[in-house]
């Protein structure tokens, strides 16, 4: 394949095979004002950090057009840094052959795309079959900011383990964790199946305060139009999308001043919500180490560990806790869901939920192709 044909995906990959930089890609691109479709399965040959994707909903077409180019040249330099993890798939899986991959997703944005009701946030019958096939394959758990309640809804998936309210709320199998501050907050509970299973709970105290601010945040954004207060058990968001951005100061200042009565709670962004949640230490990373543990994949020597590949799918801040985990684990694939360049501790990438869905089904794939 000419160099100039090459995918950006494959670009994406440059650094690890030290082709073309991405920049002078780009400005060689803009020279030519090329249009680039990229469509499935493409010719590898030139790298092994390349795409061989063929399913049809791995379809993305890429305008480098000198206006409004869908690939900026910012999104490209920082795919070097946080290549795809579709392109560089068999890198990944010959990572992890014949160890543990467990696999940790995110809800919204990740699963199902970010929609304008959060009530709304519906999971495609392909997405819930992709996680059900790789939940079958591997160990997999949803850490949600939503309800645990709300994500199973969407989910349904009793193969599934679930982490709500950002990983405050966890239901996972009777092994107990071994740290005091787990056992501190679990209670053992009988499912309607009659399975047994440990909830782990370490923001139970806070519910009664959870259920004041609620009807206060309630009282006092009332006025301002488009406002949603989304109750997610030991969390809130306050969702801001429909709100009007002259409105969005008030509405903050509101917001705040709810706060202000409750000291042991604190405010973080989303995408278009606050989010508020008690001041513990706790959060997506955590649940991560709890599910681990409580999966029985607690590292008890450094070749223990090197035989687990946790790997974490996520699009939004509060995922970021999970992919430092990775990090500091130094094992394991932390992958960011997004469509321009961010900030994260993220290794990977993929564009959206639909390279989401692309990936899930390779992994099993690629399992059944190895194992069977
Ligand atoms: O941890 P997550 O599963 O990603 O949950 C984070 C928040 O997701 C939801 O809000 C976001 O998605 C909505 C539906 O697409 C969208 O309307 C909203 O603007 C987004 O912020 C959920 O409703 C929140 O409660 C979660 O905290």
């Amino acid at each position: 394949m000419a160099e100039d044909q090459k995918t950006l995906r494959e670009q994406s990959c440059a650094k690890l095979h030290e082709v073309e930089t991405p920049k002078k890609w780009l400005k060689k691109k803009h020279e030519q004002n090329a249009e680039f479709i990229w469509k499935g399965k493409q010719d590898q040959k030139n790298s092994s950090c390349s795409s061989d994707v063929d399913d049809k909903s791995n379809v993305w077409i890429t305008q480098n057009r000198s206006t409004g180019s869908v690939g900026d040249a910012d999104y490209i330099s920082w795919l070097s840094e946080h290549p795809s993890a579709l392109s560089c798939f068999k890198e990944i899986m010959n990572a992890a052959r014949g160890k543990s991959i467990v696999v940790f997703l995110d809800y919204d944005g990740t699963l199902s795309p970010i929609v304008s009701d959060p009530d709304r946030a519906f999971m495609s019958n392909p997405m819930r079959s992709a996680v059900q096939e790789v939940s079958r394959h591997f160990p997999t758990a949803i850490i949600s900011g939503r309800s645990r309640s709300k994500v199973y809804e969407f989910v349904k998936l009793k193969e599934v383990l679930y982490a709500g309210s950002h990983g405050m709320d966890i239901m996972a199998p009777p092994q107990q964790a071994n740290s005091s501050y787990a056992v501190k907050y679990q209670t053992r509970t009988i499912d309607e199946n009659d399975q047994e299973f440990v909830t782990f709970q370490p923001a139970q105290e806070f519910l009664p305060e959870i259920e004041k601010m609620l009807k206060k945040l309630e009282k006092k954004t009332c006025q301002i139009e488009g406002v949603v207060i989304e109750d997610n058990r030991f969390c809130i968001s306050v969702h801001y999308r429909h709100v009007k951005e002259q409105d969005y100061e008030i509405l903050e200042k509101q917001v705040e001043k709810v706060l202000k009565e409750y000291p042991k709670f604190h405010m973080t962004r989303g995408k278009k919500v606050l989010e508020i949640r008690p001041s513990i230490k706790w959060n997506k990373g955590h649940a991560l180490e709890y599910l681990m543990e409580t999966l029985g994949f607690t590292s008890r020597s450094p070749k223990e560990k090197d035989d687990v590949v946790p790997l974490y799918i996520g699009d939004d801040k509060t995922d970021e806790d999970a992919f430092k985990v990775l990090k500091s684990r130094g094992a394991g694939f932390p992958i960011i869901v997004t469509s321009k360049p961010r900030e994260t501790a993220a290794s990977y990438s993929l564009r959206d939920p639909t390279e989401v869905l692309s990936f899930l089904i390779r992994m099993s794939r690629w399992k059944s192709a190895h194992y069977y």
